[in-house]
């Protein structure tokens, strides 16, 4: 197991920055994800991690040795790509025993760890298969198992799931996870993918522009969003985010929302990071599935624009201005047109400010 330390790392593409001084610890045998959008600069990270481009700036340590000028094969890390890279002409077996057999192992263990990779992967049946034959599913399983077979300390995979199928795909989330835990490996993990990332990681780096947003178990980035952006990136539906003025009432300090009307009351640890901020504009958040919808009483107003039915959950969309989407589970037969008052929960309310994006956080 290794640690992973990231130092100021800056990375430049000509004129044009793709990583801007990025500090990061990876800590040993965790499951880390870079989550963010195309573009972002999560394979440029990787990319440096592996060995496979240099920094333009910064510094790479593993377990507090920098890195610099050590060539990939000597990091001791395992890469999987979105692209499996496979010997077409070996078989699955062939495949699986390149790398020990590279390393030198003798015949026993490459028996033993090929039998074992093979049982956790569900590979056996099809072992002595040519893998030019295979499906893309099983492809990037053998693609996950050959780098996996020699046990690296660092096990880096950008996208390995974005070609293969959804019911694959959620089948693979749950190897992978196994498949760390039991080699207890540091584990590097590229995604846009943030449904990938809160199931898998033990914390998720979010990133956007170059730029490292927040760290965070997946929890701490859904509950307590660091910024706007990951507010709205994190959550299925993202976050519901209306603009709105910090506004004093009779009950204490509330938001006015403008068309939608004026928020109920802030909770008190809320409502003096809100007056201590400075803050004016607003943006007032809560999550889609944290806020009771009906057809009467005395929230938020808006109207229904789109009801999306999806078994137990529906999404409504609604609309005053702006649009938001609310998950229920009280489907009382809501139509396009339909006026409809909305309660967020009130522990669940989150502001940002508006200039700087940044979250307005209470106790
Ligand atoms: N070799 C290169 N030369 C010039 N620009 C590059 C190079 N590699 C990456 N970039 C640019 O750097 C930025 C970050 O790219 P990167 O591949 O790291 O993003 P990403 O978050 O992994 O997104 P994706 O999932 O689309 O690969 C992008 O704007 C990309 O066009």
């Amino acid at each position: 197991m290794t640690t992973i330390r990231l130092e100021n790392l800056v990375k430049r593409f000509g004129d044009f920055t793709a990583l801007k001084t990025m500090d990061l610890e990876i800590r040993d045998g965790e499951f880390m994800a870079l989550l963010g959008p195309s573009g972002c600069g999560k394979s440029t990270t990787m990319n440096m991690i592996a060995g496979m481009e240099d920094p333009s700036g910064g510094r790479i340590l593993f377990d507090g040795r920098d890195m610099n000028g050590v060539p990939m094969g000597k990091r001791g890390v395992g890469f999987v790509f979105q692209n499996y890279a496979i010997f077409t002409h070996m078989t699955v077996r062939q495949n699986l025993a390149y790398g020990p057999k590279m390393r030198g192992m003798s015949r026993a263990e490459i028996d033993r760890r090929v039998k074992n990779i093979a049982d956790f992967l569900q590979l056996t049946p099809m072992l002595d298969q040519k893998s030019a034959k295979l499906s893309v599913n099983i492809l990037q399983r053998l693609a996950i198992g050959r780098s996996a077979i020699v046990e690296p300390a660092i096990f880096l995979l950008d996208e390995p799931l974005s070609n293969v199928d959804a019911a694959f795909r959620a089948v693979m989330r749950t190897e992978l996870k196994h498949l760390q835990k039991q080699f207890r490996q540091t584990m590097v993990y590229v995604t846009h993918d943030q449904l990938e990332a809160m199931t898998m990681a033990d914390r998720i780096a979010v990133m956007d522009h170059g730029v490292l947003q927040q760290v965070g178990t997946p929890l701490e980035v859904y509950n307590n969003p660091a910024n706007i952006f990951v507010a709205k990136f994190i959550g299925a539906p993202g976050m519901n985010l209306i603009a709105g003025e910090l506004a004093e009432t009779d009950r204490g300090l509330a938001v006015d929302l403008g068309p939608w009307g004026v928020s109920p009351p802030l909770p008190d640890d809320l409502a003096a990071a809100a007056r201590a901020s400075g803050s004016r504009a607003v943006q007032y958040g809560f999550r889609p599935e944290e806020a009771t919808l009906g057809l009467e009483g005395q929230g938020l107003r808006a109207r229904v624009t789109f009801v999306e039915r999806i078994g137990a959950r529906t999404i409504v969309h609604v609309e005053s201005g702006q649009s938001v989407k609310i998950v229920t589970e009280n489907d009382v037969g809501f139509s396009i047109g339909d006026v409809v008052s909305i309660v967020p929960a009130p522990a669940a309310v989150r502001l940002f400010d508006a200039a700087s994006t940044a979250a307005i956080r209470g106790g």
